[in-house]
């Protein structure tokens, strides 16, 4: 990455325009773990490039998130769909990790979409069930931002946008969602803690992508795919593979959910 992250996203965007030969997309969707199937719900795809091509991406090195970036049209909205993203926790800094909206937004995207897969901490939440994000705890101790971008993240989840989502699937229910460091999962104690602080999914991504969006104005709608019960709160032990399977489960109806979405936008 150059020094400068928003310069470097200017020139991936220029990179993508170039590439997929779309001018300016209307939205952007990040796919989280066990998503990626869920991209083929869209109408067409225009174009597929490998991010490793694209100046300040890195391939991820995570299973489930492939190092590839799909402009597709979607009623008759050009959307820029990331098959993949890096994780804090693959050491690369925060700058890598948000460098997929930055660019997305650099190159038009006024949306992003960001899933996640999480593990759920409420009662009512179980696997294979999509969650409106409503808010998040940041526990990552990181910030995308340096310097004094004092960014206002009063209403970072889109309330319109989540009435979007609910006119979709009526049947959406929020929560939630704190981000750790990761690659670990939690102890049966820090469930509990993060339980008090009023979380209701705990994951490993999304909070920093979508602090990230708000600096640079875009509107953020948040899912988490539920694909486990949380440490702790079952006597299934965790596992990434698991949290694949879950995915793969629900990518039909999670598919259809942001082919609904992208159409409303
Ligand atoms: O990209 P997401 O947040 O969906 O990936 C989750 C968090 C970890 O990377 C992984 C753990 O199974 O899934
Ligand atoms: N931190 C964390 N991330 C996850 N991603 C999917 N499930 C989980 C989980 O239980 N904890």
């Amino acid at each position: 990455m150059t020094t400068d992250p928003y310069q470097t996203a200017q020139e991936a965007a220029a990179e993508l325009r170039a590439r997929t030969g779309v001018d300016s997309f209307g939205a952007a969707l990040v796919m989280g773990s066990g998503w990626a199937p869920a991209a083929d719900a869209f109408d067409k795809v225009l174009a597929e490039v490998e991010v490793g091509e694209l100046p300040g991406f890195l391939p991820p090195s995570v299973a489930g998130h492939s190092g590839r970036v799909r402009a597709v049209r979607h009623a008759d909205r050009d959307v820029l769909v990331f098959l993949g993203r890096t994780h804090l926790y693959e050491g690369h800094g925060a700058d890598v990790v948000v460098h997929n909206v930055r660019t997305a937004i650099a190159a038009g995207a006024g949306t992003v979409i960001l899933t996640n897969a999480a593990g759920a901490l409420r009662g009512d939440l179980r696997v294979g069930q999509p969650v409106l994000i409503s808010d998040h705890l940041n526990l990552t101790a990181r910030s995308p931002l340096t310097g004094p971008r004092f960014v206002d993240l009063t209403d970072t989840y889109d309330s319109r946008l989540r009435e979007v989502a609910r006119e979709v699937d009526p049947g959406l229910v929020e929560g939630v969602y704190a981000a750790l460091p990761g690659p670990h999962f939690e102890t049966p104690a820090e469930i509990r803690m993060l339980r008090n602080l009023g979380a209701d999914l705990v994951g490993m991504s999304t909070v920093l992508e979508a602090i990230a969006a708000r600096e640079l104005g875009a509107r953020v709608l948040g899912l988490s795919l539920v694909t486990n019960v949380a440490a702790g709160l079952s006597d299934q032990p965790l596992d990434h593979l698991e949290v694949l399977a879950a995915g793969r489960e629900a990518a039909g109806d999670v598919g259809a959910l942001l082919a609904g979405i992208v159409g409303r936008l």
